[in-house]
Protein backbone atom coordinates (compact mmCIF):
# COMPACT_ATOMS: atom_id res chain seq x y z
CA UNK A 1 0.00 0.00 0.00
CA UNK A 2 0.67 3.43 -0.82
CA UNK A 3 2.58 5.89 2.34
CA UNK A 4 1.40 8.94 0.85
CA UNK A 5 -0.50 11.29 3.26
CA UNK A 6 -1.30 14.68 3.38
CA UNK A 7 -1.27 16.80 6.54
CA UNK A 8 -5.47 16.28 6.68
CA UNK A 9 -4.63 12.47 7.82
CA UNK A 10 -2.44 13.92 10.84
CA UNK A 11 -5.21 13.97 13.43
CA UNK A 12 -5.11 13.19 17.27
CA UNK A 13 -7.78 10.95 18.80
CA UNK A 14 -9.71 14.00 20.24
CA UNK A 15 -10.01 15.71 16.93
CA UNK A 16 -6.74 17.80 17.13
CA UNK A 17 -4.31 18.71 14.30
CA UNK A 18 -1.11 17.33 15.09
CA UNK A 19 1.61 18.58 12.36
CA UNK A 20 4.43 15.88 11.97
CA UNK A 21 7.87 17.22 11.77
CA UNK A 22 9.54 17.39 8.16
CA UNK A 23 11.89 14.39 7.49
CA UNK A 24 14.77 16.40 5.08
CA UNK A 25 16.92 18.21 7.13
CA UNK A 26 20.71 18.44 6.26
CA UNK A 27 22.37 21.82 6.44
CA UNK A 28 24.37 23.84 3.66
CA UNK A 29 27.78 24.56 4.62
CA UNK A 30 30.77 25.99 4.79
CA UNK A 31 33.02 23.86 6.26
CA UNK A 32 35.53 21.45 4.61
CA UNK A 33 34.06 18.42 3.16
CA UNK A 34 30.78 19.57 3.72
CA UNK A 35 28.26 17.75 1.80
CA UNK A 36 25.75 20.66 0.96
CA UNK A 37 28.41 23.57 0.17
CA UNK A 38 27.19 26.83 -0.72
CA UNK A 39 27.37 27.40 -4.45
CA UNK A 40 25.67 29.98 -6.84
CA UNK A 41 23.55 27.81 -9.00
CA UNK A 42 22.97 24.66 -7.51
CA UNK A 43 20.53 24.92 -5.49
CA UNK A 44 16.86 25.07 -6.14
CA UNK A 45 13.42 26.15 -4.46
CA UNK A 46 10.75 23.97 -5.19
CA UNK A 47 7.40 26.18 -3.49
CA UNK A 48 3.67 27.48 -4.14
CA UNK A 49 2.91 30.59 -3.90
CA UNK A 50 0.06 29.60 -2.10
CA UNK A 51 2.43 28.16 0.94
CA UNK A 52 2.73 30.46 3.84
CA UNK A 53 6.10 28.21 4.73
CA UNK A 54 6.94 28.28 1.50
CA UNK A 55 6.79 32.00 1.39
CA UNK A 56 9.03 32.28 3.78
CA UNK A 57 12.29 30.66 1.82
CA UNK A 58 11.10 33.54 -1.19
CA UNK A 59 10.85 36.07 1.31
CA UNK A 60 14.32 35.49 2.60
CA UNK A 61 15.56 34.90 -0.88
CA UNK A 62 14.69 38.63 -1.87
CA UNK A 63 15.61 40.18 1.09
CA UNK A 64 18.82 38.92 0.68
CA UNK A 65 19.14 39.40 -2.96
CA UNK A 66 19.58 35.56 -4.29
CA UNK A 67 17.52 35.45 -7.40
CA UNK A 68 20.52 34.97 -9.44
CA UNK A 69 21.93 32.32 -7.07
CA UNK A 70 19.17 29.93 -6.20
CA UNK A 71 16.27 29.49 -8.45
CA UNK A 72 12.59 28.50 -8.11
CA UNK A 73 9.43 26.60 -9.08
CA UNK A 74 6.25 27.74 -8.45
CA UNK A 75 3.77 24.65 -8.12
CA UNK A 76 -0.14 24.74 -9.35
CA UNK A 77 -1.90 26.60 -6.32
CA UNK A 78 -4.87 23.29 -6.32
CA UNK A 79 -4.04 19.50 -5.32
CA UNK A 80 -4.72 16.92 -8.05
CA UNK A 81 -4.75 13.88 -7.67
CA UNK A 82 -0.68 12.80 -8.05
CA UNK A 83 -1.10 9.27 -9.58
CA UNK A 84 -4.96 9.84 -11.43
CA UNK A 85 -4.17 6.71 -13.53
CA UNK A 86 -4.24 4.19 -10.42
CA UNK A 87 -7.89 3.73 -9.03
CA UNK A 88 -6.20 2.64 -5.43
CA UNK A 89 -3.33 5.37 -5.20
CA UNK A 90 -6.32 8.26 -3.71
CA UNK A 91 -3.49 10.91 -2.66
CA UNK A 92 -4.12 14.26 -3.66
CA UNK A 93 -1.03 16.81 -3.50
CA UNK A 94 0.50 19.52 -5.26
CA UNK A 95 1.12 19.00 -8.91
CA UNK A 96 3.42 21.54 -11.66
CA UNK A 97 1.49 23.55 -14.26
CA UNK A 98 0.69 22.76 -17.33
CA UNK A 99 3.02 24.99 -19.71
CA UNK A 100 1.69 28.09 -21.19
CA UNK A 101 -0.53 27.62 -23.93
CA UNK A 102 -2.35 24.93 -22.54
CA UNK A 103 -5.73 25.07 -22.29
CA UNK A 104 -7.05 22.04 -20.58
CA UNK A 105 -9.03 22.41 -17.68
CA UNK A 106 -9.99 20.23 -14.62
CA UNK A 107 -12.08 20.05 -11.33
CA UNK A 108 -11.77 19.34 -7.83
CA UNK A 109 -10.29 15.99 -6.39
CA UNK A 110 -13.90 15.14 -5.93
CA UNK A 111 -14.97 15.75 -9.71
CA UNK A 112 -16.93 19.48 -8.74
CA UNK A 113 -16.20 22.92 -9.07
CA UNK A 114 -14.31 24.94 -11.50
CA UNK A 115 -13.38 24.41 -14.56
CA UNK A 116 -9.91 25.37 -13.34
CA UNK A 117 -6.88 25.81 -15.64
CA UNK A 118 -4.05 23.66 -15.76
CA UNK A 119 -1.63 26.59 -17.04
CA UNK A 120 -1.70 29.70 -14.59
CA UNK A 121 0.69 32.54 -14.98
CA UNK A 122 4.05 32.21 -13.19
CA UNK A 123 3.65 28.53 -12.46
CA UNK A 124 5.24 26.12 -15.00
CA UNK A 125 5.98 22.07 -15.10
CA UNK A 126 9.30 21.35 -13.62
CA UNK A 127 11.91 22.69 -15.43
CA UNK A 128 14.77 20.20 -14.04
CA UNK A 129 13.57 16.64 -14.77
CA UNK A 130 10.16 14.86 -15.90
CA UNK A 131 7.76 14.47 -13.03
CA UNK A 132 4.26 15.32 -12.85
CA UNK A 133 4.10 16.25 -9.02
CA UNK A 134 5.88 17.26 -5.95
CA UNK A 135 5.55 13.36 -4.63
CA UNK A 136 7.25 12.59 -7.97
CA UNK A 137 10.61 15.30 -6.08
CA UNK A 138 10.21 12.46 -3.10
CA UNK A 139 10.30 9.57 -4.88
CA UNK A 140 12.83 10.35 -6.83
CA UNK A 141 15.37 11.24 -3.34
CA UNK A 142 13.91 7.97 -2.40
CA UNK A 143 11.98 9.79 0.65
CA UNK A 144 10.45 6.76 2.46
CA UNK A 145 7.97 9.37 4.70
CA UNK A 146 5.24 9.66 2.61
CA UNK A 147 4.19 13.04 3.23
CA UNK A 148 5.25 15.84 -0.09
CA UNK A 149 5.64 18.83 1.06
CA UNK A 150 6.67 22.17 -0.13
CA UNK A 151 9.26 24.17 0.28
CA UNK A 152 12.10 22.04 -0.47
CA UNK A 153 15.51 22.88 -1.37
CA UNK A 154 17.06 20.66 -3.73
CA UNK A 155 20.79 19.99 -5.22
CA UNK A 156 20.88 20.17 -8.43
CA UNK A 157 24.41 18.52 -8.70
CA UNK A 158 23.45 15.28 -5.74
CA UNK A 159 19.80 15.28 -7.28
CA UNK A 160 18.67 15.16 -3.45
CA UNK A 161 16.52 16.89 -1.02
CA UNK A 162 18.79 18.86 1.20
CA UNK A 163 15.89 20.76 3.33
CA UNK A 164 11.99 20.64 3.23
CA UNK A 165 11.81 22.29 6.70
CA UNK A 166 11.36 26.32 6.03
CA UNK A 167 12.04 27.29 9.71
CA UNK A 168 16.19 25.65 8.79
CA UNK A 169 15.81 27.01 4.98
CA UNK A 170 15.89 30.60 5.55
CA UNK A 171 18.39 30.42 8.50
CA UNK A 172 20.66 28.89 5.13
CA UNK A 173 19.43 31.63 3.18
CA UNK A 174 20.43 34.28 5.47
CA UNK A 175 23.84 32.86 6.61
CA UNK A 176 25.59 30.80 3.99
CA UNK A 177 25.01 32.11 0.54
CA UNK A 178 26.53 35.62 1.60
CA UNK A 179 29.11 35.76 -1.26
CA UNK A 180 26.68 35.66 -3.82
CA UNK A 181 23.74 37.74 -2.36
CA UNK A 182 22.98 41.07 -3.20
CA UNK A 183 22.59 42.44 0.60
CA UNK A 184 25.12 40.17 2.35
CA UNK A 185 24.93 42.86 5.22
CA UNK A 186 21.21 42.59 6.13
CA UNK A 187 21.09 39.83 8.77
CA UNK A 188 18.42 38.52 8.98
CA UNK A 189 19.35 36.49 12.41
CA UNK A 190 21.41 38.94 14.29
CA UNK A 191 23.39 37.13 17.33
CA UNK A 192 22.38 39.71 19.99
CA UNK A 193 18.14 38.95 18.80
CA UNK A 194 18.73 35.09 18.62
CA UNK A 195 17.06 34.86 22.33
CA UNK A 196 14.43 37.05 21.80
CA UNK A 197 13.39 35.33 18.27
CA UNK A 198 13.44 31.85 19.60
CA UNK A 199 10.99 32.87 22.16
CA UNK A 200 8.46 34.61 19.99
CA UNK A 201 9.07 31.91 17.31
CA UNK A 202 7.68 29.39 19.57
CA UNK A 203 4.81 30.50 20.67
CA UNK A 204 3.71 32.29 17.35
CA UNK A 205 4.39 28.75 15.57
CA UNK A 206 1.97 27.11 17.92
CA UNK A 207 -0.76 29.49 18.48
CA UNK A 208 -0.68 31.57 15.26
CA UNK A 209 1.66 29.71 12.49
CA UNK A 210 0.33 26.61 12.87
CA UNK A 211 -2.54 27.78 15.34
CA UNK A 212 -4.52 28.96 12.40
CA UNK A 213 -4.48 24.83 10.87
CA UNK A 214 -5.17 23.94 14.15
CA UNK A 215 -8.51 25.58 14.28
CA UNK A 216 -9.24 24.91 10.54
CA UNK A 217 -8.78 21.12 10.86
CA UNK A 218 -10.01 20.70 13.92
CA UNK A 219 -12.84 17.70 14.18
CA UNK A 220 -14.32 18.42 17.13
CA UNK A 221 -15.64 21.58 18.88
CA UNK A 222 -13.20 21.27 22.15
CA UNK A 223 -10.00 20.91 19.68
CA UNK A 224 -11.13 23.94 17.84
CA UNK A 225 -11.90 26.08 21.04
CA UNK A 226 -8.33 25.40 22.75
CA UNK A 227 -7.04 26.52 18.98
CA UNK A 228 -9.20 29.16 18.59
CA UNK A 229 -8.79 30.25 22.29
CA UNK A 230 -5.19 30.64 21.65
CA UNK A 231 -4.65 32.03 18.46
CA UNK A 232 -6.73 34.94 19.86
CA UNK A 233 -4.66 35.43 22.85
CA UNK A 234 -1.50 35.02 20.35
CA UNK A 235 -3.05 37.74 18.09
CA UNK A 236 -3.73 40.41 20.84
CA UNK A 237 -0.09 39.92 22.15
CA UNK A 238 1.77 40.56 18.64
CA UNK A 239 -0.95 43.37 18.15
CA UNK A 240 0.56 44.54 21.76
CA UNK A 241 4.17 44.08 20.81
CA UNK A 242 3.90 45.93 17.16
CA UNK A 243 2.06 48.79 19.33
CA UNK A 244 5.06 49.47 20.78
CA UNK A 245 7.78 47.99 18.61
CA UNK A 246 8.43 48.06 14.80
CA UNK A 247 9.16 44.91 14.52
CA UNK A 248 8.04 41.43 16.31
CA UNK A 249 11.45 40.53 17.82
CA UNK A 250 12.84 43.77 18.19
CA UNK A 251 13.45 47.44 15.94
CA UNK A 252 14.67 45.65 12.57
CA UNK A 253 13.46 42.87 10.63
CA UNK A 254 14.56 38.95 11.31
CA UNK A 255 13.64 35.88 10.13
CA UNK A 256 10.69 36.55 13.05
CA UNK A 257 8.89 38.56 11.00
CA UNK A 258 9.54 36.88 8.01
CA UNK A 259 8.07 33.33 9.79
CA UNK A 260 5.29 35.79 10.95
CA UNK A 261 3.97 38.03 7.79
CA UNK A 262 3.00 34.95 5.74
CA UNK A 263 0.49 34.37 8.41
CA UNK A 264 -1.17 37.43 8.68
CA UNK A 265 -1.04 38.48 5.03
CA UNK A 266 -3.48 35.42 4.45
CA UNK A 267 -5.24 35.79 7.58
CA UNK A 268 -8.29 37.89 6.49
CA UNK A 269 -8.91 36.37 2.67
CA UNK A 270 -8.60 32.76 4.31
CA UNK A 271 -8.39 32.04 7.88
CA UNK A 272 -11.32 34.34 8.93
CA UNK A 273 -13.70 32.71 6.64
CA UNK A 274 -12.05 29.00 5.62
CA UNK A 275 -10.28 27.93 8.94
CA UNK A 276 -12.66 29.36 11.26
CA UNK A 277 -10.18 32.29 13.08
CA UNK A 278 -13.22 34.58 13.23
CA UNK A 279 -12.17 36.37 16.69
CA UNK A 280 -10.23 39.00 15.25
CA UNK A 281 -8.79 40.85 11.64
CA UNK A 282 -5.86 42.02 10.20
CA UNK A 283 -7.61 44.66 8.82
CA UNK A 284 -9.17 46.67 12.09
CA UNK A 285 -6.01 45.87 13.81
CA UNK A 286 -4.05 49.18 13.16
CA UNK A 287 -0.60 48.22 14.56
CA UNK A 288 -0.52 44.98 12.97
CA UNK A 289 -2.06 46.31 9.47
CA UNK A 290 0.56 48.34 9.33
CA UNK A 291 3.49 46.19 10.47
CA UNK A 292 2.03 44.33 7.68
CA UNK A 293 2.18 46.93 5.12
CA UNK A 294 5.58 47.79 5.98
CA UNK A 295 7.08 44.91 5.21
CA UNK A 296 5.00 44.20 2.04
CA UNK A 297 6.28 47.49 0.44
CA UNK A 298 9.80 46.55 1.34
CA UNK A 299 11.67 45.92 -1.95
CA UNK A 300 11.34 42.28 -3.58
CA UNK A 301 8.47 41.47 -0.86
CA UNK A 302 5.64 42.17 -3.57
CA UNK A 303 6.79 39.76 -5.82
CA UNK A 304 6.65 36.76 -3.54
CA UNK A 305 2.96 37.93 -3.01
CA UNK A 306 -0.05 36.01 -4.64
CA UNK A 307 -3.33 36.79 -3.66
CA UNK A 308 -5.37 34.63 -6.42
CA UNK A 309 -3.31 31.80 -6.07
CA UNK A 310 -3.11 32.25 -2.33
CA UNK A 311 -6.98 31.89 -2.53
CA UNK A 312 -7.13 29.28 -5.32
CA UNK A 313 -5.28 27.18 -3.14
CA UNK A 314 -7.48 26.77 0.18
CA UNK A 315 -10.83 27.69 -0.80
CA UNK A 316 -10.18 24.70 -3.91
CA UNK A 317 -7.58 21.73 -2.29
CA UNK A 318 -9.64 20.27 0.12
CA UNK A 319 -13.07 19.66 -0.62
CA UNK A 320 -14.09 17.98 2.16
CA UNK A 321 -14.11 21.68 3.82
CA UNK A 322 -15.80 23.01 0.69
CA UNK A 323 -17.26 21.24 -1.21
CA UNK A 324 -17.94 23.01 -4.18
CA UNK A 325 -14.57 24.77 -4.45
CA UNK A 326 -16.34 28.55 -4.44
CA UNK A 327 -13.69 30.90 -3.99
CA UNK A 328 -15.67 33.69 -2.13
CA UNK A 329 -14.57 37.47 -2.87
CA UNK A 330 -12.87 38.89 0.49
CA UNK A 331 -12.11 42.65 1.55
CA UNK A 332 -9.28 43.16 -1.09
CA UNK A 333 -6.63 42.35 1.17
CA UNK A 334 -3.78 42.58 -0.93
CA UNK A 335 -5.02 46.17 -1.84
CA UNK A 336 -5.18 47.58 1.90
CA UNK A 337 -1.31 46.90 1.71
CA UNK A 338 -0.85 49.18 -1.03
CA UNK A 339 -1.50 52.55 1.03
CA UNK A 340 1.18 54.30 3.34
CA UNK A 341 2.36 52.71 6.75
CA UNK A 342 2.75 54.69 10.04
CA UNK A 343 5.79 52.23 11.30
CA UNK A 344 7.81 55.19 11.27
CA UNK A 345 5.50 56.97 14.72
CA UNK A 346 6.34 53.57 16.65
CA UNK A 347 10.24 54.24 15.93
CA UNK A 348 9.92 57.81 16.77
CA UNK A 349 8.19 57.19 20.07
CA UNK A 350 10.47 54.83 21.21
CA UNK A 351 13.07 57.43 20.48
CA UNK A 352 11.35 60.25 22.62
CA UNK A 353 11.30 57.83 25.52
CA UNK A 354 14.14 57.08 25.41
CA UNK A 355 15.31 60.87 25.63
CA UNK A 356 13.21 61.78 27.87
N1 LIG B 1 7.18 22.23 8.52
C1 LIG B 1 7.07 22.41 7.13
C2 LIG B 1 5.61 22.44 6.70
C3 LIG B 1 5.41 22.57 5.22
C4 LIG B 1 3.96 22.26 4.82
O1 LIG B 1 3.19 21.68 5.60
N2 LIG B 1 3.58 22.65 3.60
C5 LIG B 1 2.25 22.37 3.12
C6 LIG B 1 1.74 23.49 2.24
S1 LIG B 1 1.07 24.86 3.05
C7 LIG B 1 2.26 21.17 2.21
O2 LIG B 1 3.06 21.11 1.30
N3 LIG B 1 1.37 20.23 2.44
C8 LIG B 1 1.24 19.08 1.62
C9 LIG B 1 0.60 17.95 2.35
O3 LIG B 1 0.23 18.12 3.52
O4 LIG B 1 0.46 16.89 1.74
C10 LIG B 1 7.78 23.70 6.77
O5 LIG B 1 7.62 24.68 7.50
O6 LIG B 1 8.50 23.74 5.79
Amino acid sequence: MSKARTALEEMGKDGSFKRKDSAWRSWISNEEGAEFPPESGRYHLFVAAACPWAQRTLLTRALKGLEDAISTTVVHPTWRRTRPDDDEDKHCGWVFGAPKGSDETFKNSIGLGGPFPCHMDGCEPNPLFESKAVRDIYEKAKDTEGKYTVPILWDKKKETIVSNESAEIIQMLNGCFNEFAKNPKLDLEPEELKEEMASVDTWIYNTLNNGVYRCGFASSQKAYETAITELTDSFDRVAQILEKQRFIAGDQITLSDIRLFPTLLRFDEVYIVYFKCNTRAVRHTPAILNYCREIYQMAGVKGTVDMAQIKMHYYTSHPHLNKFSIIPRGPNFAKLLEAPHDRNLVANSKKQKVEE
